[in-house]
């Protein structure tokens, strides 16, 4: 099974922003997607997950069409988190996670599903948090929540937009080490966008390297990072070193004299 986006196309108003996007993730693995700021990263993870519509192109998993499925069923294979998100009304922090049960749930939710909620408050630290309002969280706790309310849907596909952004050292390192963990023990697919190469390198599986709404580059780290390519596209000089804690990228200006 597969994560699989063909000829995916889309403009904002006249402006195109992706132009022709194919990419395949294997199911299981976590796949980072790099690019500068406005190469196309979170409108082609807000295609996946629905929240905009290509002007064409298809988006599957398993064979299974994403684009026109019931939106239930949308649900119970993709999990969205945002760059940030904002509660709609009052609620507290296991309210807002529960509402990752909604594809799940029949009338009202069950005890299993109270106990999943529970686990991905904690799973992600926030269990001295449960019964506080989501409007008292600082910005790292409420993105932990986001990526815990997508933890208890359970999907068989997870994206994450920038979900590290607001996250301090710790946090970034430990959400990256918890989505790589419900890819190994879980078999979920992950997508995430982000900024950092080097945490996408050692976390990641794939590398994809959006440019101007194109992939330039795709494989595993190692071989997707090209100095020559990575320095075109943000237009900045950097090295890549290949070893034994794996490839890393670095801004030439930073290297010691
Ligand atoms: N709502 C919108 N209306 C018009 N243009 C938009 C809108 N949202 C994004 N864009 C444009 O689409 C392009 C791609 O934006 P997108 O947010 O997908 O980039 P990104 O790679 O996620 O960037 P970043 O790293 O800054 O988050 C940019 O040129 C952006 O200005």
């Amino acid at each position: 099974m597969s994560l699989d986006i063909g000829a995916v196309r889309f403009a904002y108003r006249r402006n195109p922003v992706l132009q022709g996007v194919d990419l395949r993730v294997a199911e299981g693995a976590f796949c980072a997607l790099l690019g500068p700021n406005g190469s196309g990263k979170s409108t082609l993870t807000k295609i996946i997950a629905r929240v905009l519509t290509p002007a064409g192109g298809s988006v599957s998993f398993g064979g299974r069409d994403l684009l026109t499925a019931p939106r239930r069923e949308h649900a119970r294979v993709v999990a969205y988190v945002p760059q940030s998100g904002t509660t709609p009304f009052e609620q507290t922090v296991r309210e807002a996670v529960l509402l990752g049960r909604t594809p799940h749930i029949g009338l009202r939710p069950t005890r299993a599903d109270r106990e999943i909620v529970d686990a991905a408050i904690e799973r992600l630290g926030l269990a001295e948090l449960g019964d506080r309002p989501m409007s008292q969280l600082s910005g790292g706790q409420a993105q932990r929540v986001l990526i815990a309310r997508a933890l208890a849907q359970q999907p068989r596909v997870l994206l994450l937009d920038e979900p590290t952004s607001a996250l301090d050292l710790r946090y970034q390192i430990e959400t990256l080490q918890i989505v790589r963990s419900v890819t190994r023990e879980e078999g979920v697919t992950a997508l995430i966008a982000i900024h950092d190469l080097n945490h996408a390198a050692h976390f990641c599986d794939q590398a994809v390297l959006l440019d101007g709404g194109r992939i330039v580059a795709d494989g595993p780290p190692a071989r997707a990072f090209d100095a020559d390519v990575l320095s075109r596209v943000y237009g900045l000089d950097v090295r890549v070193t290949h070893g034994e804690n794996g490839v890393q990228v670095r801004p030439s200006a930073l290297e010691a004299a």
